[in-house]
Order: structure tokens, then C-alpha cells, then sequence
């Protein structure tokens, strides 16, 4: 039994929605999927997620919300009207949104609730086209699915006691069925999104839940590469990759997989394969619990991820003083921010963390200010565009030469490295870099790798 996720870029308009529709119909095999919204058909077009998104800005703005909602309704309108389904779907579309507009008065659950009907408009109009195939389907909510998750917009996590729930779905008599992506409901009721990309992680729940033997994802890429395929034109096929590995990549810029979507795979050791809906009969990347090494292969894959700010302080004799870090942590966490990473020395430490927590506030400022007053540093140093560069490889572990391997080609490239960091299991390491030099990286490593 498999569950199979379509990405938005599978069900960006019909004739994308077709293909999905004869990749359910050849495979018995398929007794779920879960659909993200139509993605982008082009690539200047915007994915009906970020339209819903603006829409909201408009609301909270202030500002007229007619355009943007007349935009979003005519994207399902030309996919209902080329699949042949019932229109009166979009008329409830429309009185739904309006709805939301009107009676949403808290800005966060507004945008959240808003932002799931991009999934949910699509599930429910992909199980009528399933259905006037013949294909016996059923658009199934994730609050019928049981997707319970905490009340924290924009960030949902699972509450386990889901599992019970979903693994009913088992017993429904349909064929196929057809859950939206990307949110779930909290115990009040409220509509609660996961962080973006996060239909991989709705797929990757309902897998576990119903212990499925497979998780297919399918999206617009037949692989995923040892380095993004923007970046490297013919970039190295990974065949199988370990959900570590996957988990490391993903978290740093691997945008084909959400890293947040391994747990619940990992806990069951479910397989996921990577496959094209444009090219099904490729059979993609599988992410697996073990794999076997390639002693002239020991490092994967590379991936940079950009936007990240570090605080950097120096005070002398700092390692003697007792809960130095604790009192950085606890400002950190008197703000809501959390870090990412803290490579320290003797007499300095710094503090990585994503840049956008500091966005539409003075955040930044003001815990400078707190660490000052509090831990009065000789020095504080702030930089705000790093970003962070992975190499990963279960074959780097015990290898001697890797890390001048590494450094040697981003020397020749002239690329100062700001701050280092590996893991005592050796299959990862990080670098932070100056955003400028992202792309350059990425290529001078897989040069000297592949
Ligand atoms: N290492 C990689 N291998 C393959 N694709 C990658 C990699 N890193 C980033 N990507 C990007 O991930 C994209 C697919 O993810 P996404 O846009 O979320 O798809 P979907 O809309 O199907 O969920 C690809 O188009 C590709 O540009
Ligand atoms: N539509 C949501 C969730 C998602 O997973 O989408 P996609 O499968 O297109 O990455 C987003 O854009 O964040």
C-alpha cells in the first residue's frame, strides 16, 4: 500500500492534473494522495499559496481585497472549466474565502486559514475530476483525517495521539482518497498550517498513519542531485540517500524534500521515493534507513542555504565564567528566537540564527542592547547576510583528508569562511559563508567531489 504526494508543481493547472490522474489509475497500489496547491505553471507565475498570502496582507493592510480574490478564484476556475467539473465548487470556494475575510479576526489564524484553502480547494476539486473518470475517490478533510497538531500558527506540529485516528482511514470502501496538504486542526478548532512546503510533511503523517509500505512523492525533478540543479548543470544522481543525510540536506536548501517531513518515515523506517510526475516511469531517489557506501564517493551531497545572522561577542576569560551561554540562551528565548547554531572559541561565542525572526520588528536590536547591559562583552559583532553551506556524507565519517578537500577548493575560489562547525559522528559539516559566495561554493565542491 503507498501514499503518494503530489507537489504543486504536479497540479499547477489540469493538463498537470490529468497527469495525476493516470499515474493514480495505472498504480492499484495508490490508496491515498496528498495534494499541495497548483503551484507555478511558468517560471515568473506565482503559486496559488503566495496569492492567498498577499490576499491576506491586503486584508490586514487594510487595502482592497476584491483583485487578489478574483485572481485566486480565476486559477481554479480555468482548471475546473478544462476538467469538465462541476462549477457550483466554485462558488463555494468564493463564499468560503469570503467567509474567512469577514470572521477571522485574529491576523495569524486569518492568514493560516487562508492559506490551507490553497490545498483544500484543490483536494476537493482533483476527487470530483477522480470521480467523473470513474475513478471511485473521496476528498477526505485532514479533520476528518484526524490531523490533530498544536494551536501555533504557521508552525503546526502533530499531536501523536493523531496516529490512532488516521490509521482509520484504512477502512474507508473508496479506492482513492484525497486529502489536502499542509495544515491540520488544533483542539479549538482552528486551522493551523505547517511551516511552508509542508504538504510533504501532511504526506509524510499520513503514510505512518496508515503504515504505508511506500511514500512516493512526486514532483517536477526525476532525482534529487548531489548540488541544486539551478546551480550545477548536470549534477550527480543520487540513487539512495540515508534520512540523515536527507535530513541535513533538506534543512539547509534541499528544497525538493522538507527536512521536517522525515520524523515520522524515520520512526517506521518507511521508504520515500523521489519521482517526476512528468516522467513516471523513472524510478527517482530513495530515501532509506541504511544504504551501502561508495568508498569513491564520500560525500553526497552540498547545499548553501541563505538568510542567516550571527551575533559574535568577545570577552576574555569567558570560558571560566559560569552560565555565560545560559544567560545568551535565556535572552534568546525572552525574544521567541531560536538559533541554529553556536560555534564558540575560548573567549568568544558566536550565535547563528535565521534572519527572518527579526523581520517586522527590532528584535535584533534590542537583545544586542540585553547582552550588552547583561553579559557586558569587550566586543559584540553582528553579520547578517551568511549563509550556511552543508557537506554531507555518511562515507566522510573516519576519512582523513576531507576538510582540506574542502577548504582547499573554496580557497581557490576565494572564499572566506566565517565560521565551522562538524559533528563528532562526521557526516556533516558546516560552514558559514558570505552570501555572495553561495553559487561559487557550491561549484568549486562538487569540482573537486565529482
Ligand atoms: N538537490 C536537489 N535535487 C533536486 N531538486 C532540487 C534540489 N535542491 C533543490 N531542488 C529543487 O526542488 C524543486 C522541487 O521542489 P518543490 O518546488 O517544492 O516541488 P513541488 O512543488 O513539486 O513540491 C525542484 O524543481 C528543484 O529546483
Ligand atoms: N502550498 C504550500 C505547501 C507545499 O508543500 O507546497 P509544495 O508542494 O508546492 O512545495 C507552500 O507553497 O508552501
Amino acid at each position: 500500500m503507498k501514499v503518494a504526494k503530489f507537489g504543486g508543481s504536479s497540479l499547477s493547472n489540469a493538463t498537470q492534473i490529468k497527469k495525476v490522474a493516470s499515474i493514480v489509475q495505472s498504480d492499484k497500489d495508490i490508496k491515498t494522495i496528498v495534494v499541495s496547491a497548483p503551484g507555478k505553471r511558468r517560471d515568473d507565475d506565482v503559486k496559488v499559496t503566495d496569492m492567498l498570502i498577499a490576499l491576506c496582507t491586503n486584508k490586514i493592510a487594510g487595502l482592497d481585497t476584491e483583485e487578489a480574490l478574483t485572481e485566486i478564484l480565476m486559477r481554479y476556475k480555468s482548471i475546473v472549466e478544462e476538467l469538465s467539473i462541476d462549477s457550483s465548487l466554485l462558488d463555494n470556494f468564493e463564499s468560503i474565502l469570503r467567509d474567512y475575510l469577514n470572521t477571522i479576526e485574529d491576523n495569524d489564524y486569518l492568514l493560516d486559514a487562508l492559506k490551507s484553502r490553497g490545498e483544500d480547494f484543490n483536494a476537493q476539486l482533483i476527487s470530483a475530476y477522480f470521480n467523473s473518470l470513474g475513478i471511485s475517490a473521496k476528498y477526505v478533510s485532514p479533520e476528518e483525517a484526524g490531523i490533530r497538531v498544536t494551536n501555533t500558527p504557521a508552525n503546526a506540529r502533530l499531536l501523536p495521539s493523531s496516529y490512532d485516528e488516521i490509521n482509520k482511514l484504512k477502512d474507508y470502501p473508496e479506492d482513492v482518497l484525497v486529502i489536502p496538504g499542509f495544515y491540520g486542526i488544533a483542539d479549538n478548532g482552528n486551522i493551523v498550517t505547517f511551516a511552508r512546503g509542508g504538504s510533504d510533511i501532511t504526506g509524510a503523517i499520513i503514510a505512518r498513519g496508515i503504515g504505508a509500505d511506500i511514500y512516493e512523492n512526486y514532483t517536477d525533478e526525476s532525482h534529487i542531485y548531489a548540488a541544486h540543479p539551478g546551480i550545477i548543470e548536470e549534477p550527480y544522481k543520487i540513487e539512495e540517500i540515508t534520512y540523515r543525510e536527507m535530513r541535513e540536506l533538506a534543512y539547509a536548501g534541499f528544497g525538493i524534500f522538507h527536512d521536517e517531513a522525515l520524523e515520522p518515515l524515520y520512526q517506521e523506517k518507511i521508504p520515500v521515493m523521489i519521482r517526476n510526475t512528468n516522467e513516471p516511469h523513472i524510478e527517482g531517489t530513495k530515501i532509506v534507513p541504511e544504504r551501502k557506501l561508495n568508498p569513491d564517493i564520500p560525500v553526497i551531497g552540498f547545499s548553501c542555504d541563505e538568510g542567516f545572522t550571527s551575533i559574535s561577542l568577545h570577552k576574555y576569560l569567558l570560558n571560566k565564567e559560569i552560565g555565560f551561554t545560559r544567560r545568551i540562551l535565556q535572552i534568546l528565548e525572552d525574544y521567541q528566537i531560536s538559533y541554529e547554531h553556536m560555534p564558540s572559541g575560548i573567549d568568544d561565542i558566536s550565535i547563528i540564527m535565521r534572519s527572518n525572526q527579526f523581520e517586522n520588528n527590532n528584535s535584533l536590536d534590542k537583545i544586542i542592547e540585553e547582552i550588552d547591559l547583561q553579559l557586558e562583552p569587550e566586543w559584540i559583532e553582528v553579520e547578517e547576510d551568511l549563509s550556511l553551506l552543508f557537506i554531507v556524507g555518511l562515507g566522510m565519517a573516519r576519512q582523513i583528508g576531507i576538510v582540506s578537500r574542502v577548504t582547499a577548493a573554496l580557497a581557490e575560489e576565494k572564499v572566506n569562511i566565517r565560521m565551522m562547525n562538524q559533528g563528532s559522528t562526521e557526516y556533516s559539516m558546516m560552514f558559514a559563508i558570505q552570501t555572495k559566495d553561495h553559487e561559487p561554493s557550491i561549484r568549486a565542491l562538487f569540482k573537486e567531489f565529482f
